[in-house]
């Protein structure tokens, strides 16, 4: 085994109850939910957060919330906050995502404090950024990847290095409409992201990547240098999809 890749799906605002409790049944009882040849997480909607972290105790499976606010408490109606999904059993938070930056008003100042938050809770920052696709088209990709980590990464110290992660997901890649990146492409951004996370933190922060991640193309992606694992979207939804994903990749890194 070369490297124990991260290889997690958000569900985004998919599934009811009896869908999540399936899901989370079937992945318990899969030999990869035991198994340490990866770092699996799961990232259900927040109504089923505590459910899941119950059904997937005794695994290896994290469990995360897709956002969180920054603030401690507080009067932030609708919000929800770091204590809060430790407390339903988060272990890690997604932050930043493109579909929150592009629809819910999510800037780079406010990935920032949340970082801080999150990593203060003790909480694993699972950070998103990615290019959109006018940045893409005009060759802006690196200077986007490259302005929205260093504000990401602005309101914490070299101590935080161990607690964050950052997908890269190209915007433009991302879902129904998306078009897979070329692991190529991806792996040369991931050497970027690591030389400027190495510049900022001291080390090299693991990077992910996240867009049209499928059964076809998850061998090559995942076994790009440079390309620390997978985070997935529908591809990922039904058990099976997320469990052959997550076997196919460690058969190809052993
Ligand atoms: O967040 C994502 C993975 O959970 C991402 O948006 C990719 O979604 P996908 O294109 O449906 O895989």
């Amino acid at each position: 085994m070369t490297k124990t890749p991260w290889i997690g799906t958000s569900w985004k605002m998919n599934k009811v109850r009896a869908e999540a409790r399936a899901f989370c049944e079937t992945l318990a009882a899969s030999p990869v939910a035991q198994g340490h040849a990866a770092r699996l997480f799961v990232i259900p909607p927040y109504p089923y957060i505590a459910e899941a972290a119950g059904l997937l105790d005794g695994t290896r499976v994290r469990v995360g919330a897709q956002n969180m606010h920054w603030a401690e408490d507080g009067a932030w109606t609708g919000e929800v906050s770091a204590r809060m999904i430790k407390d339903c059993g988060a272990r890690l938070v997604e932050i930043g995502h493109s579909e929150r930056r592009e629809f819910f008003g999510e800037t780079d100042e406010t990935v920032a404090l949340k970082v801080s938050q999150a990593v203060r809770h003790g909480l694993l920052a699972l950070v998103c950024v990615g290019d959109t696709h006018a940045e893409f088209a005009a060759k802006q990709t690196s200077a986007a990847l490259h302005r929205q980590v260093s504000a990401a990464l602005s309101k914490v110290d070299r101590s935080a290095r161990d607690s964050i992660v950052i997908a890269y997901e190209p915007v433009w890649s991302i879902g129904e409409k998306g078009t897979p990146a070329e692991p190529d492409f991806v792996d040369a951004q991931h050497e970027l992201l690591k030389t400027l996370t190495a510049d900022l933190m001291g080390d090299p922060l693991d990077i992910v990547y996240g867009g049209s991640v499928n059964s076809q193309n998850c061998v090559a992606l995942a076994t790009r240098p440079m390309i620390d694992g997978l985070f997935i979207g529908r591809s990922a939804w039904k058990p099976e999809g997320y469990i052959g994903i997550v076997d196919s990749v460690i058969r190809a890194l052993a």
